[in-house]
């Protein structure tokens, strides 16, 4: 199993306030899978992409990523962890406007001290496997919602993470460009055996998932 989660619970707590968005979540995930994260809003889709992934910190449970448990590695392994390891794919794009699409895209293999050479190569080959060979040097605001959705793909799978995580990837997208994101979100799943965790809303992206992960008031159902 690449990811694994026992009785996980998350409790998100402001002044008195107090919101247990994780309720005792077990799951499993098998490398290679594609797994659709679905249910109504603020049921803790995100939270628990969050937990998972280790961009934040669970109150109680243990969460294993390829047999390490998250607890025992601190914030900065499990930072590097992340560059090494994961890719996410995250609605609101995140990309930096005063980059080209290529460099956006590059970003992460240069954070990683890839020769900046490589790192050019690598990053076209992405953007010709996104089909954004065109567009290659164009800012962020000189494309459409859709390619620079596809050039946040690009840039979550320039590393060849073994583990991508997606939040809403086609959260604001018209329905045939979401249709093409997932198209391609499945090509690279089946090409590269990567696994996927897709937080969507939308029935019609989820059920095209191997599986669907349904929450309810912080818990599966
Ligand atoms: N930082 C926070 N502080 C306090 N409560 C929070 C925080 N983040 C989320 N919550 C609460 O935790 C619950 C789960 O939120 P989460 O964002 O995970 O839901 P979601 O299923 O992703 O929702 P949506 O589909 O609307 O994005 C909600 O009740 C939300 O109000």
């Amino acid at each position: 199993m690449v990811i694994k989660a026992q009785h996980v619970t998350k409790i998100y707590r402001s002044g008195q306030l107090r919101v247990e968005a994780l309720s005792n979540i077990s799951l499993e995930i098998a490398q290679g899978e594609m797994v659709a994260i679905m249910g109504p809003s603020g049921c803790g889709k995100t939270t628990l992409l969050n937990c998972l992934s280790g961009l934040d910190t669970i109150d109680e449970g243990d969460i294993y990523i390829r047999g390490d448990n998250l607890r025992d590695l601190s914030e900065r392994e499990r930072t590097a962890y992340r560059a090494q390891h994961m890719g996410f794919i995250f609605q609101d794009f995140n990309l930096l406007p005063v980059l080209s699409a290529v460099e956006n895209v590059e970003l992460p293999l240069l954070l990683a001290r890839v020769p900046s050479q490589k790192a050019r190569r690598r990053a076209l080959e992405m953007l010709e496997i996104v089909g954004l060979t065109e567009r290659a040097r164009h800012r962020p605001a000189e494309l459409s919602g859709g390619q620079r959705q596809r050039v946040t793909i690009a840039r979550a799978l320039v590393n060849s993470p073994t583990l991508v995580w997606a939040d809403e990837p086609t959260g604001n997208l018209d329905s045939t460009t979401a249709g093409d994101i997932m198209a391609l979100l499945l090509r690279l799943n089946q090409e590269q055996q990567q696994t996927f965790v897709i937080v969507t809303h939308a029935l019609d992206i989820g059920e095209q998932a191997h599986r669907i992960i349904s929450m309810r008031d912080g818990k599966i159902v």
